[in-house]
C-alpha cells in the first residue's frame, strides 16, 4: 500500500498538497507534526501535516518529503479546526492562518536568512559536524539564506540542521527585533556624594537657610533613607516632604540631588511579594454571581460596566476559579504596549503563572510562550495578549476574556487572515466547550445588540468603584467662544479657568486631541496650493519637532519648503491641528507647569510609553496631551480634568460607525478623571454642542446612544443589522482597477443585485503608487452567510482567470468595520 500525507505549506495555496511518505513515517507521523518538503522547482519549506491517507493525488505524481521536524505536534487538533474555520470565514487560506499562527523560526523556507546568534557563547565541541561548518560559514557571513546552506552543505536537507542550531540558540531568524516586554523604569534620587559628609550636609543646610521648601525634602530624603535603608522614589519622596515635583527638579537641576532609574522588570517575574486579589464590593459580587449564573446556560456574556467600576477585579475572581480547576485562561487585550498598567496588575496576584505574549516579540520569546502554552506549564496557565495570542497552541482552554471588546484593534487589515481576535476567541471557546466572557464601558453596537438578541448574556455595572460619581460633563460652544474672542489658540475660557483650578489643587490634567484624519497639513495662503505624497493621493502632514512634511500612509518625508512649490508665495499656513500644536499652546498658558505629550511620535522609542505613563503615575508630569491611545484602560489615581480639543473631527469622519466609536472614544477618555475620591470633571470643546452623541457623552447615556444607533443601521443596512464583505481591487495602473471593479461589482449584480455598493474610490484612492477601488457586499440577516462566501469566491475565480485581471491584487475583508 501507499502512504501520502496533505500538509499546509506556508504560502497562500487553495488546496492542500499531497506528498508520498514510506509506511514507517506514515506510522510515525500525527497531524500537526512538522515536515520540510520541496516545491516548484527548487524550493523548499517547512509544513504542517494535516492528515495521513493512502490515497494518491490525481493530477499530479506526490513528491516525497524530505524529512520530519518533530516528534510530537506542535500544532493541536484544536488549533486545526480553528484554522479550518478561520479560513474559511475570513476566505483566506490554511496557508495564510500558518503563517500568522506560527512564530518564524518555526516555518523555514529556503528564502529564510539567518544569522549568529552573537550574545550566545557556543562551544564548538556542541556542534555537530553539519553544525559546525553553518555556524563556521556564519562566523565569515552576517547572515544567509537557507539555500545558501543548502549548497554550503551540499544537500538538500537542511531544515534539520537549522532547527537544531535554532534549539541551541546559536543562530536566529532573522527578523525585525522587537524589545521584550518593555521594564518599567521607577526614578529614584539620592543626596549628591558632596553633600553626602557631616560637614558637606551643614553647609548644604545653611546655603538652603532661604529655601525652605527644598530644605524640607533633603531633611525628608535623610529620615525616610535612615529608616527604611533603601532607595528612595521621588514619589514617595514627593508624597512624605508634601513637596511638588518642581521643588524635586529643582534640587536636582542645581546639582544637590542626583536622579537614577531602575528597571522593574515585569516579564520575568520574580518577587514572590503577590498579593491576595481584592475584597469585592457588593456592587462587583453581585455582576460575578450574575456572570457566574449566565455563563452556566450561555457560552459567551458581555460585562457592560461603567469606567472604573472595577471589571478588572472581577475578571481576577474568575480567573482565580480556573486556575483552581486547573484550566488555562486567555486574557485578550487591544494593545499590550499600552497595558503595562493591567500587566502589573496580573502579576501581583498571579506571579508567574501570567505569560505575556505579543506578535512583536522575537521568535524566540515566542516559541518559549508557545511551548510552555503547549505543555500547559504553569508558567502559562494565563495568556495575556494581543490579538495573535489567540492563535497559540491552547491544551485545557477554561475561560476567555475580551478586555475593551470595543477596541478597532482587534481587527486585524493586514495581511491576511483578516480576523476580528473577539469573534475567534469565541469560536476558539466553543471548540473548547469553554466561556468567553466580554467587557467594555462602550460595548461595539454588535456585542450589545446580540446581548440585546439574547445570543449573549449581559451583565450591567453602573456604579464606579468607591461610589465616585462619574465625572462631570460640561460641553463648550466654541464657535460661539470664538465669535466672543475667548478664544486663546485651542483652549477656551473655560478649560483654561479649570485647568488652572486643578492644577492649584495639585491634580493632573489629560488633553485628549484625536489625531485621526486631522493632523496639520499645509496651505499656501496665495494660491491654495497644499504639498501633496508624490505615491498617495493625500496631502502631506506638518511635523514642527523635525520641520519636516509627512506622509502618513507611505512615510514618505521632505524638508518643509519656505516658499510654496506652485506659487513661490511665502504665506504657508497651517491648517488643522494635532498634539504637537496643543502641547506648545499649553506649555505658554502655563509656563510653570509639566506639560507632556503622548502620541505615535513621542512614544516611537525604546520605553516610550512607560516613559510616559509612569511620569504622569509620578507626578512629574502635571497636563499630558494625548492622542487615542490616553483611552485604552490607563488607570491613573490623580487625574481630576480630561478636556476634549475638539470632538467635532471624529463625528464628522466619514465612516458608517464615526458616531458610535466617537461615544465609546469620548466615554473612555473622560473615564480617565476622578477615578479614586473626587468626582473627576470633563470639557468638551465643540462646534456642535447640541450634536445628539455629545449630548449622550454628557449624561453617559449609553442605551439611547445604541438604541439611536441601531436604528440608523437598520434604515441604512448597516452592521450590526447587516453583514458586509468589502471587496478591494488594487494595482498600479489605475485604468485595470477600475476597468476590474466595474466588471467585479457588475458580476456581484448578478447575485446580489442592491445589496452591492459600489465600486468606489476611496478619499485615499491612491497609497504607495497603488490605486484602490473597493466594492461593498451587504448581507442581510436571512441570507445564508455561507452561500454568500461561496458565491463571492466564484466570481473571483471567474475574475482572476480574465488574463487582463489576473495581474490585480484582490482582498476580500470580511466583517471590515
Ligand atoms: N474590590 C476592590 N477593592 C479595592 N480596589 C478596587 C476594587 N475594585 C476596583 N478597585 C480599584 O478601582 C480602580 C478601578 O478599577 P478597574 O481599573 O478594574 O476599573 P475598570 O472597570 O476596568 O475601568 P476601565 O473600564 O475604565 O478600564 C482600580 O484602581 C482598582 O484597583
Ligand atoms: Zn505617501
Amino acid at each position: 500500500m501507499n502512504y501520502f500525507i496533505n500538509v499546509i505549506l506556508p504560502i497562500p495555496l487553495e488546496k492542500s498538497f499531497t506528498y508520498a511518505i514510506t509506511k514507517a513515517e506514515a506510522d510515525f507521523l500525527q497531524p500537526g507534526i512538522r515536515v520540510s518538503v520541496p516545491f516548484g522547482k527548487s524550493k523548499i519549506y517547512t509544513a504542517l501535516v494535516l492528515e495521513i491517507h493512502n490515497n494518491a493525488p490525481q493530477v499530479y505524481e506526490a513528491k516525497e518529503i524530505h524529512q520530519i521536524l518533530d516528534d510530537t505536534p506542535i500544532v493541536t487538533t484544536q488549533q486545526l479546526e480553528h484554522w479550518h474555520w478561520m479560513s474559511k470565514y475570513y476566505l483566506c487560506t490554511l496557508g495564510d492562518v500558518m503563517r500568522a499562527a506560527l512564530p518564524s523560526s518555526f516555518v523555514l523556507e529556503s528564502e529564510t536568512i539567518v544569522s549568529k546568534n552573537e550574545n550566545q557563547v557556543i562551544k564548538d565541541e556542541d556542534l555537530k559536524d553539519d553544525e559546525f561548518i553553518i555556524y563556521e560559514a556564519l562566523q565569515q557571513q552576517s547572515s544567509l539564506k537557507i539555500q545558501d546552506m543548502m549548497s554550503i552543505l551540499d544537500k538538500k536537507n537542511v531544515l534539520p540542521v537549522i532547527k537544531r542550531l535554532l534549539e541551541k540558540n546559536a543562530i536566529s531568524v532573522q527578523e525585525e527585533i522587537y524589545e521584550k516586554y518593555k521594564p518599567k523604569l521607577v526614578r529614584y534620587v539620592k543626596i549628591a556624594s558632596q553633600f553626602s559628609s557631616q560637614q558637606g550636609l551643614q553647609n548644604l543646610m545653611e546655603d538652603l537657610s532661604r529655601a525652605p521648601k527644598q530644605r524640607d525634602v533633603i531633611m525628608t530624603l535623610f529620615s525616610v533613607s535612615a529608616q527604611t535603608k533603601k532607595p528612595v522614589k521621588v514619589s514617595d519622596l514627593s508624597q512624605e516632604s508634601d513637596a511638588s515635583s518642581s521643588i524635586i527638579k529643582t534640587l536636582i537641576d542645581k546639582g544637590i540631588l542626583e536622579e537614577y532609574h531602575i528597571q522593574m522588570d515585569r516579564v520575568e517575574y520574580d518577587g514572590d511579594d503577590k498579593e491576595d486579589s481584592k475584597q469585592l464590593n457588593e456592587y462587583q459580587e453581585k455582576a460575578l454571581s450574575e456572570i457566574t449564573e449566565t455563563l452556566e446556560k450561555q457560552n459567551i456574556t458581555l460585562l457592560h460596566g461603567v469606567t472604573s467600576s472595577g471589571k478588572t477585579e472581577i475578571y481576577v475572581k474568575l480567573i482565580e476559579e480556573q486556575l483552581k480547576a486547573k484550566k488555562q485562561v486567555l486574557y485578550l487585550l487591544p494593545e499590550i504596549a499600552l497595558t503595562t498598567q493591567l500587566v502589573e496588575r496580573l502579576q501581583n496576584y498571579f506571579g508567574e503563572q501570567v505569560a505575556v505574549f505579543h506578535s512583536k516579540y522575537s521568535s524566540h520569546e515566542r516559541v518559549e510562550v508557545w511551548n510552555n502554552v503547549l505543555n500547559n506549564l504553569p508558567k502559562a496557565q494565563i495568556v495575556l495578549g494581543a490579538r495573535s495570542s489567540v492563535l497559540l497552541p491552547f491544551k485545557n482552554l477554561g475561560l476567555i476574556i475580551v478586555d475593551e471588546e470595543h477596541e478597532s484593534s482587534y481587527k486585524q487589515f493586514d495581511p491576511a487572515p483578516r480576523y476580528h481576535a473577539r469573534d475567534t476567541a469565541i469560536v476558539l471557546a466553543s471548540i473548547f466547550k469553554s466561556k468567553t466572557l466580554l467587557g467594555s464601558a462602550t460595548p461595539s453596537l454588535e456585542s450589545y445588540f446580540n446581548a440585546q438578541q439574547g445570543k449573549y448574556g449581559l451583565v450591567e455595572l453602573n456604579h464606579r468603584y468607591n461610589n465616585v460619581m462619574m465625572p462631570d460633563i460640561e460641553l463648550i460652544d466654541i464657535k460661539d467662544k470664538q465669535k466672543r474672542k475667548r478664544m486663546q489658540g485651542h483652549f477656551s475660557d473655560r478649560l483654561i479657568e479649570e485647568i488652572k483650578e486643578t492644577l492649584a489643587q495639585g491634580f493632573q490634567i489629560i488633553l485628549f486631541q484625536n489625531r485621526r484624519g486631522f493632523s496639520p497639513i499645509i496651505e499656501c495662503n496665495s494660491c491654495g496650493h497644499a504639498p501633496q505624497c508624490p505615491n498617495c493621493d493625500v496631502s502631506l502632514t506638518f511635523h514642527q519637532y523635525r520641520n519636516q512634511l509627512r506622509c502618513h500612509y507611505c512615510g514618505y518625508n521632505a524638508v518643509m519648503p519656505k516658499t510654496c512649490d506652485a506659487c513661490g508665495s511665502v504665506e504657508l499656513d497651517s491648517k488643522g491641528f494635532g498634539t504637537e500644536q496643543v502641547e506648545q499652546e499649553a506649555k505658554l498658558l502655563f509656563p510653570d507647569h509639566k506639560v507632556g505629550r503622548m502620541d505615535l511620535d513621542t512614544t516611537r522609542g525604546k520605553y516610550g510609553y512607560e516613559k510616559i505613563i509612569t511620569a504622569l503615575e509620578q507626578g512629574e508630569i502635571d497636563i499630558l496631551v494625548g492622542t487615542q491611545m490616553l483611552t485604552k484602560g490607563l488607570d491613573f489615581r490623580n487625574v481630576k480634568l480630561v478636556g476634549i480639543m475638539n470632538a467635532d473631527n471624529m463625528l464628522n469622519f466619514p465612516d458608517f460607525r464615526a458616531h458610535e466609536r466617537s461615544y465609546q472614544l469620548m466615554v473612555q477618555v473622560s473615564g480617565r478623571a476622578g477615578r479614586t475620591k473626587e468626582r473627576g470633571k470633563v470639557l468638551i470643546q465643540t462646534y456642535n454642542p447640541y450634536h445628539k452623541i455629545l449630548q449622550q457623552v454628557s449624561t453617559n447615556s449609553y442605551f439611547e446612544m445604541f438604541e439611536e444607533q441601531l436604528g440608523e443601521r437598520q434604515a441604512f443596512k448597516y452592521p450590526p443589522v447587516f453583514r458586509m464583505i468589502k471587496i478591494t481591487l488594487k494595482h498600479k495602473d489605475f485604468q485595470k482597477v477600475d476597468v476590474g471593479a466595474d466588471w467585479y461589482a457588475k458580476s456581484l449584480r448578478t447575485v446580489f443585485g442592491k445589496h452591492v455598493l459600489g465600486p468606489e474610490f476611496p478619499p485615499v484612492a491612491r497609497i504607495r503608487n497603488q490605486y484602490l477601488k473597493h466594492i461593498l457586499v451587504k448581507i442581510p440577516q436571512k441570507q445564508s452567510l455561507g452561500k454568500t462566501k461561496e458565491a463571492i469566491l466564484k466570481i473571483n475565480t471567474s475574475f482572476l482567470s480574465v488574463k487582463d485581471f489576473r495581474p490585480i491584487r484582490v482582498i476580500l475583508n470580511v466583517d471590515n468595520y
